[in-house]
This record gives structure tokens, C-alpha cells and sequence, in this order.
């Protein structure tokens, strides 16, 4: 239907000089793009529209001559024009609850998104610290609970159970030739939300916002998927409104069945594609990655992207207290949340740990402590989840099922994570026990979205634990103005800093699979990113102002480690060997040039 010729990627490549800055507005000559449609087909696809910015030669070539109102505004003022709306809406709603006004919000942004592409993911990308909050976490959970109302038009594909046995050719119908990246949710944990069902699309669909903005993945090769099951939401099952299946998920290998069917047909049609799993309930997580990550090139963002975000934050605490990283393997760690992210994080730190200290898994364990709904996980507990069994302790050193209160008390940790999903479960007693932490900088990640479900706030936490702590959160807060007179820094613990890097990387490299070296090269990349003057203000994560550069190391750092594993196959022109022949500078400028940045391209008619 369409095909994409030159120009973007020498568009990116200034783009990526001036990290979106408008600069870049004037100084880019893009090349042209083929499109294969005309009159007010090109209007109503919003890959291609310019609205009003269709030059009159264009009109002419394409047959949109009247069509349009006669005048041609330039992208420049189209994007004022945009941006002035957005902030007569901010102003028009003051005052007005919180979530009314997020939605307000996304539904303009939404239009955008369906009219104009390109002007949309301008908007986003030179807008990221506003806007971020909007597409994604937290609103975006908003957007998921109230999908069936706010649906207008499609976007992604829909696979069901229904569909069982119609997927091969069900894929052909998706328009675009290439797809790079897909983004796939069975809707089975929607953020810290629970079971939404169909209306999990909305998180597919955010993430791939973020691989446009952040990894400048070309919007027109992206796939947001949603495979539903079914639900067990009861709520949803008796909405006359809801929009998906009305029956219950699909258990054991009925269900399996279609997400192997859901793979094939992709891999089958998309060989090099990447898919990320994202906001699987646990079981299906664990499962799925285990299934399929050594068939085909996918990870799952919640147990592998957080567990890399994580272990950067516990490296950046250490560096934080004014201690050699090397004494990491000394922290003390309570976690709490035994899912897939609790789980994913506790394994891959305690991994870093064996790796530092020189010693098996099991002797690393000894300084981690996981929680789950039924407190403190011990080999006492009867029907012990394989999968926590490493991590379960002596109930002689602590009892079995202790509070949070309990095992801070006790262990005095250096770090409290949260990945439970239960918002306010750090509550003050919580908080005040870790003033009594080993720790000159005791660190605190409520790391659960959205905002409701963080386990603390920021505010709660800088006044209950100290302002002496280093704070993260999955959801944005606000720093916080702090007693003493400075500010109590906030970071973004929130697995957006990897997941583009690690799909941008594994695409570029041509890898058919994501390694565990590619995923410890991302968190690595992120841990180091930060200088120690940051870092000794309680700085952990770069800014997401800054957003695509990290991309960028982030996807060079995990091609190299491609390259390490020896599985790149290349991409494009760009073969297996130069790739292995490429400094580090030399990988971060192939990814940088590979960015797709939004910016107008002169279109070109075939039939
Ligand atoms: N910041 C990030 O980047 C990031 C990444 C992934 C997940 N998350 C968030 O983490 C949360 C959990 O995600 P998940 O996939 O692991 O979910 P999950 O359902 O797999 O796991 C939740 C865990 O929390 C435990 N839990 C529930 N109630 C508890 C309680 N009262 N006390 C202690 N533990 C309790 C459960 O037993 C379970 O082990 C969600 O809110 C999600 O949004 C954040
Ligand atoms: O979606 C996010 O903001 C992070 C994470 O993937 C989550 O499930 O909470
Ligand atoms: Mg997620």
C-alpha cells in the first residue's frame, strides 16, 4: 500500500543532532514518500495527512485541489496553532477534577493522533515531560478503565478466541507491508488495575507511543495487539458497552493455543519483527517468556524492562550512599510484590549480586526479602510458588507471613521496593521504620502504577522516612520542597527508560532472539548514565527531556551485546560484519541515523 524511500533516516540524523529541538524545523530536507492513494483518501489516513500544510503543487499531484480551504499553513504554525489549544483547554479546565481534565487531555491529543501523525508525534516528541503523562502512565490507565465509552475508531488489531484457527490470514489484513514493532497484551493486568480485557489496548498503544517518541521507531511500522480471551471481570462482562468477548479468559492450553497461533502468524508475515509482552497476569508472563523467548525475538517489558530500570536504581542507590558500586552485594533489600515484576526485579538483582560477589544464586540471596500479599515468603509457607521458592527465608531468622512493618523493623534495609500494586501499602508506620535503616541514604521505589496504586506517595515520603532519602516512583510526582530548604528529587522508576532501547537495539541488530547479555547491557547503560553529582543528589534517572539520547546509548549498548553473543544478523544494508566492525560511537550514531523523526515528506503518487 505504502512504501517509505530515503529521507527519513538523513531526517533523523539532524533530528537526533538537535534531540528535537525546533531548530531541526527549518534544517532537514526529507525525502519523498510513495503513496499509493489520492483525494480524500490521503485526508482521512492519518499516516499521510497535512491537514492544511499540503503545499499547492501537492494538491495538484494528488488531487486534493478544493478540497482543502484555500490557504497553506506551514507545520510551524499548525503546531503553535495545536499547542495554543492545548493550553486554552489547561486554562478552561482549572479547577476541575483531576481525572476530568487528564482525560480532556488525552482526548485532544487522540484527535491528533488520528488526523495527523506526524504532527501528533512532533508534538509529542518535543513535548515529552507534559505530554508523557497523557499517552502513558498514569492517564493512560484512566483511558483503559473508561476504553469502551471513549472508543471512537480502531487502532492495532484485535485477536480473539473467536479467532482461533483465522490468524494466519487474519495478519494480512493489517495495511502496513513492514511491521518493526509489536506490542502485545492479553489485558490480563492492566497496570496495577487488575483484569480490564479489551480495554487493555490502550497500554499497547501507549508503549508504542513511546517507541515513536522515544526510539523514533517509524509510526506506520508499529502494532499495537490486543489477544482477548476473555475476561474475568465481572464488572466489564455485565456492561452492555464493553467491546470485547463476553466470556470468561481462557485457562490452560486453550489459551496457549492462541498466543502460539498469534505468534506464528506475526513471525510468519514479519519475520524481523520485535514483540514486547506487556501487563500479562504473572502465570502468563513467566510462562510465555519462557515458551517463546528462544524461538522467536520477544521479552516481556514487565519482568525483564523493570527488572533493568530497577537494578540501574539499586546501583544508583549504592553510588548514592558514597559507596563503591562493589558494595551493593551489602544491601539489604525488601521487596515487596512477588509478581512479575517483583519477581523479574529480585531475580536480576540477585544475579548482579552472585556476579559482583563471586558466589551462587542461592548464597545471594541472603540480603533480599520478598513480600507478597501474604507477608514475608518463607519455606514455611504451604504451596510455595516454584518460581518465589529461591527467594523464600528461614522463618527462624523472621517469621513466616510478617508484616512490611515487621521486616523493616527487623532487617533495617537499605532499600524498600514496592511492585505490589497497592497503593498507601508504605504507610507512615512503614515509612517512620525506615528512618532506622543501616543506610545513611535509605532508598525507597514505589514503583506501582498508576498514581493511586504507588505504595506511597513522594511527599509521604520525604516527610516520614527522612529527607535524607533517594525516592522513585513507577508514576510521575512532583520533586518535593523539603524542610531543610532543598528539594526532595524525584525519579521515574518506570521500565519507559529500557523498553525502547531494548526493542530499537534488537531491531537494528537483526538478533532473532533477546539474550539475558543484550537485557544487562540495557541496565547497565541506564546505571552508568548518570554522573556522580547527580547521582549524589539523589538523581537516578535521566531526564525524560532527554529521552531519545538515552534510547540511543541504550540501543547501542544492547546491539553491542548482540554483537557479543554473536546472533546479529544485521538490518537492512547493513550487514552481520559491519555491524561486529562498529566502535561504540560508531553503534550509537548507526541507531541515532535510524531514528524515524516526524516531519513533513513530500508525497509521491503510485498507482
Ligand atoms: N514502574 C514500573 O516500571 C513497573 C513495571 C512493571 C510493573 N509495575 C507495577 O507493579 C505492580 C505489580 O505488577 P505485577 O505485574 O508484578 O503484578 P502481579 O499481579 O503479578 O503481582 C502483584 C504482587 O503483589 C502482591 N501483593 C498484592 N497485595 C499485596 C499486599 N497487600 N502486600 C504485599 N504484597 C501484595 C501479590 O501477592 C503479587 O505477588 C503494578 O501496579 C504495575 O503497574 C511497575
Ligand atoms: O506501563 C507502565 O507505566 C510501567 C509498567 O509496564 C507497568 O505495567 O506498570
Ligand atoms: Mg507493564
Amino acid at each position: 500500500m505504502w512504501r517509505n524511500i530515503a529521507g527519513f533516516s538523513k531526517a533523523a540524523a539532524a533530528a537526533a543532532r538537535t534531540h528535537g529541538s525546533r531548530r531541526y524545523l527549518s534544517s532537514a530536507i526529507p525525502g519523498p514518500c510513495i503513496v499509493h492513494k489520492r483525494g480524500a483518501d490521503i485526508l482521512h489516513d492519518p499516516w499521510f495527512n497535512k491537514d492544511t500544510g499540503f503545499p499547492l503543487t501537492e494538491r495538484d499531484r494528488l488531487g486534493l485541489r478544493g478540497l482543502l480551504p484555500p490557504r497553506v499553513i506551514s507545520f510551524e504554525q499548525q503546531y503553535a496553532r495545536f499547542i495554543e489549544s492545548f493550553r486554552s483547554l489547561e486554562r478552561n479546565t482549572q479547577g476541575q477534577p483531576d481525572n476530568v481534565v487528564s482525560l480532556a487531555k488525552w482526548r485532544i491529543l487522540n484527535r491528533l493522533h488520528d488526523r495527523n501523525e506526524t504532527l501528533y508525534y512532533r508534538v509529542l516528541i518535543d513535548n515529552i515531560k507534559d505530554f508523557a503523562p497523557i499517552i502513558y502512565t498514569p492517564t493512560v490507565g484512566l483511558v483503559c478503565q473508561n476504553y469502551s465509552g471513549l472508543y471512537r475508531r480502531p487502532r492495532g488489531m484485535y485477536f480473539s478466541a473467536k479467532d482461533k484457527g483465522e490468524m494466519m490470514s487474519m495478519i494480512y489484513n493489517w495495511p502496513a507491508h513492514q511491521v518493526d514493532m509489536i506490542v502485545i497484551t492479553d489485558g490480563s493486568r492492566i497496570l496495577g488495575l487488575g483484569d480490564l480485557g479489551v480495554q487493555g489496548i490502550g497500554i499497547p498503544i501507549g508503549k508504542l507511543d513511546m517507541y515513536v517518541a522515544s526510539a523514533g521507531i517509524n509510526p506506520q511500522r508499529v502494532l499495537p495487539i490486543m489477544l482477548d480471551v476473555g475476561t474475568n471481570n465481572q464488572k466489564l462482562l455485565q456492561n452492555p458497552l464493553y467491546l470485547g468477548l463476553r466470556q470468561p479468559r481462557l485457562e490452560g492450553e486453550e489459551y496457549l493455543e492462541i498466543v502460539d497461533e498469534f505468534m506464528e502468524a506475526a513471525f510468519t508475515r514479519w519475520p524481523k519483527a520485535v514483540v514486547q509482552f506487556e501487563d500479562f497476569q504473572a502465570k502468563w508472563a513467566f510462562e510465555t517468556l519462557d515458551r517463546y523467548r528462544k524461538k522467536f525475538c520477544m521479552f516481556n517489558d514487565d519482568v525483564q524492562g523493570t527488572a533493568g530500570v530497577a537494578l540501574a536504581g539499586l546501583l544508583g542507590t549504592v553510588r548514592a550512599q558514597g559507596r563503591p558500586l562493589s558494595d551493593f552485594v551489602n544491601q539489604k533489600i525488601v521487596v515487596v510484590g512477588a509478581g512479575s515484576a517483583g519477581l523479574g526485579v529480585t531475580k536480576t538483582a540477585v544475579q548482579a549480586v552472585a556476579r559482583m560477589a563471586g558466589i551462587s544464586f542461592a548464597e545471594a540471596t541472603k540480603n533480599f526479602y520478598l513480600i507478597d500479599k501474604d507477608g514475608l515468603v518463607t519455606t514455611e509457607r504451604s504451596k510455595l510458588d516454584p518460581a518465589v521458592v529461591p527467594f523464600a527465608k528461614n522463618p527462624a531468622e523472621i517469621r513466616e507471613g510478617a508484616s512490611i512493618v515487621e521486616v523493616v523493623k527487623t532487617v533495617r534495609p537499605h532499600v524498600l521496593l514496592g511492585l505490589s500494586g497497592v497503593g498507601g501499602i508504605f504507610n507512615e508506620e512503614v515509612l517512620k521504620a525506615m528512618r532506622e535503616s543501616d543506610s545513611c541514604k535509605p532508598a525507597i521505589f514505589a514503583m506501582s502504577n498508576p498514581t493511586l496504586n504507588a505504595e506511597c506517595t513522594a511527599a509521604d515520603a520525604f516527610k516520614h522516612a527522612g529527607e535524607n532519602i533517594v525516592f522513585g516512583s513507577g508514576s510521575p510526582f512532583e520533586n518535593v520542597q523539603l524542610e531543610n530548604g532543598s528539594v526532595g528529587h524525584v525519579n521515574q522508576a518506570n521500565n519507559m527508560y529500557l523498553f525502547p532501547g531494548i526493542g530499537l537495539g534488537t531491531l537494528l541488530s537483526g538478533a532473532r532472539i533477546v539474550t539475558d547479555g543484550m537485557l544487562l547491557a540495557a541496565a547497565e547503560c541506564l546505571a552508568s548514565y548518570m554522573t556522580d553529582e547527580e547521582v549524589q543528589k539523589g538523581i537516578l534517572y535521566p531526564s525524560i527531556n532527554n529521552i531519545r539520547h538515552i534510547t540511543a546509548e541504550v540501543g547501542a549498548a544492547v546491539l553491542r551485546a548482540a554483537v557479543t553473543d554473536d546472533i546479529v544478523e544485521g538490518h537492512g544494508d547493513v550487514g552481520p560484519r559491519d555491524l561486529s566492525h562498529m566502535s561504540k560511537e560508531e553503534t550509537v550514531d548507526y541507531i541515532t541515523r535510524n531514528m524515524w523523526f516526524p516531519i513533513y515528506s513530500p508525497l509521491v503518487h503510485e498507482k
